[in-house]
């Protein structure tokens, strides 16, 4: 299966000299959506996962999925403002912006294992803001899986990302 066949690449969206990944074609096609995620699965199931972590929007269809055929929690980073109860909250920058992103502080325990997932890996922002967040809860970073990743921004070998365990489907060079 080529994951790759199934993703769609828009120029200049969401502005200009950006080369936008669309998973929403590759959703469209329920056995391929359901592969995509069987992959993930595979991946968590060798590092010994207790929790799923997704950041809204698109982390939450790759980690919903994820922690229901695992039958673990599943627990939403969402930008700042969207929780009810009591978050703590990181900024960070992205390909094409800034945001802040929070967690709810009882969301995860000391010591679980935690999968972060997301459809896609670019700068890494979004993802180093979700480390940030579960390791200050106590949270062990098990691993992070995606998708997708832009290997041209190299975000894997950033010193920020490079001691954890990242898995993605399909890289763009
Ligand atoms: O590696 P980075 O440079 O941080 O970019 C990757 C992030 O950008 C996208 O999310 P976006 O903030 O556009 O939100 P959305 O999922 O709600 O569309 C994508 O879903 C990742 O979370
Ligand atoms: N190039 C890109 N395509 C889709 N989502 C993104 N998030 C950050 N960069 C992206």
């Amino acid at each position: 299966m080529d994951f790759k066949d199934y993703i769609t690449v828009i120029e200049d969206f969401p502005e200009e000299g950006i080369r936008f990944k669309d998973i929403t074609t590759m959703m469209q096609n329920g056995p391929v959506y359901r592969e995509a995620i069987d992959n993930m699965v595979e991946f968590a199931g060798k590092h010994d996962v207790d929790v799923i972590v997704g950041p809204e929007a698109r982390g939450f269809v790759v980690g919903c999925p994820v922690a229901y055929a695992m039958e673990k929690a599943f627990v939403p980073i969402r930008k700042e403002g969207k929780l009810p109860r009591e978050t703590i909250t990181e900024d960070y920058g992205l390909e094409y912006g800034e945001a802040s992103l929070s967690i709810h502080t009882d969301a995860i325990k000391p010591g679980q294992r935690v999968l972060i997932t997301d459809d896609l890996l670019a700068t890494g922002g979004t993802v180093r803001a979700t480390v940030q967040l579960v390791e200050k809860l106590g949270g062990v970073v098990a691993g992070l899986a995606f998708f997708i990743e832009l290997s041209y921004l190299d975000a894997r070998n950033n010193k920020d990302l490079n001691d954890y365990s990242i898995y993605s489907l399909v890289t763009f060079d």
